[in-house]
C-alpha cells in the first residue's frame, strides 16, 4: 500500500479501481479492507484531476480513508482485515459512539458508514454514466444520484456546496477520457462490470451495519 493516499503521480486508471472492488469480496462474502481503501484511493485520484473546487469532497474523503489506513496499519491492525472483523471488535470493545458524538469521533465503523453512504451515489452514479445517452449532463447525472442518495445525510451548507461544484463537473466524454479506459464502448463495458461489484460490496455492508444497528452512527 502506497504511503500518501494524496499521492497523484499515477495517471488515473478506471481498472484500478475494479480490481481493488473485485478483490474486495472474500470467498465467504466478507470485506476486505485493503482493498476497499484501495478503491476510495483510486476513486479519490479521479476526483484530484477535477480541479481545487472539488477539493473539500477529496479532503474529506482522504481524511476518512487516511483513518481507516491506520486503523489497519496500527498495532490493532489484525482486527481490520474485513469490515465484518472490525465491526465485531469495534462493537465488543465499545470503541463506537453509538447514540451520540463522544470518545470515538474516529473509529473504524462510524468512518467507513461515511464511505459507504457514498458508495452507494457512486453506483447510481456509474449506472447513469453507463446508460445515458451522449448529449446527457455529468452534472445532472451526479446531481441526480446525489439527491437520490447521499445528500440526506448531508447539512444544507454542504449540499449547497455540492450542488455549486458539480455544475463545474466536465462533459461525459471528458469523464470517458480520464477514465483511461478506451473507446466509449470499452468504458461502457467496464462500467458494467464494476457496478454489479460496486452494488454486492455497497449491499453486504449495508446488511451488516443493519444487522447490528449501527447504520445511523453520529
Ligand atoms: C468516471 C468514473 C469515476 C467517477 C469517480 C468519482 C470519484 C469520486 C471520488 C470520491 C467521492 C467523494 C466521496 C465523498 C465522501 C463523503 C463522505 C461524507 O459524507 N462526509 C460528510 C460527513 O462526514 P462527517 O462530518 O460526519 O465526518 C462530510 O460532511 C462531507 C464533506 C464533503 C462533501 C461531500 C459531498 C459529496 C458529494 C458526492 C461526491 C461528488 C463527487 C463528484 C465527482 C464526480
Amino acid at each position: 500500500m502506497a504511503d500518501s493516499v494524496t499521492s497523484d503521480d499515477q495517471k488515473f486508471c478506471f481498472k484500478e479501481v475494479l480490481d481493488a472492488f473485485r478483490l474486495c469480496l472474500s470467498e465467504n462474502k466478507e470485506v476486505y479492507m485493503e482493498h476497499y481503501v484501495a478503491g476510495w484511493r483510486g476513486l479519490v485520484k479521479f476526483l484530484n484531476t477535477l480541479g481545487s473546487v472539488f477539493g473539500f469532497i477529496s479532503k474529506d474523503a482522504v481524511g476518512k480513508v487516511q483513518i481507516l489506513v491506520s486503523l489497519l496499519k496500527g498495532e490493532d491492525g489484525s482486527h481490520y482485515s474485513t469490515i465484518q472483523s472490525m465491526v465485531k471488535y469495534e462493537l465488543e470493545n465499545q470503541l463506537v459512539d453509538l447514540t451520540k458524538a463522544g470518545a470515538h469521533p474516529t473509529s473504524g465503523c462510524r468512518t467507513l458508514l461515511r464511505l459507504h453512504r457514498a458508495l452507494r451515489w457512486l453506483e447510481l452514479f456509474l449506472d447513469s454514466l453507463r446508460t445515458c445517452s451522449e448529449d446527457s449532463k455529468t452534472s445532472v447525472l451526479c446531481a441526480d444520484a446525489y439527491n437520490k442518495s447521499l445528500s440526506k445525510f448531508h447539512p444544507w451548507v454542504v449540499r449547497k456546496a455540492a450542488g455549486m461544484a458539480f455544475c463545474l463537473l466536465p462533459g461525459r466524454q471528458a469523464f470517458f477520457d480520464v477514465m483511461n479506459v478506451g473507446t466509449t464502448e470499452q468504458v461502457v463495458a467496464m462500467l458494467g462490470e464494476a457496478i454489479p461489484l460496486i452494488s454486492e460490496v455497497y449491499q453486504i455492508t449495508e446488511d451488516l451495519y443493519a444487522q447490528h444497528n449501527i447504520l445511523d452512527i453520529p
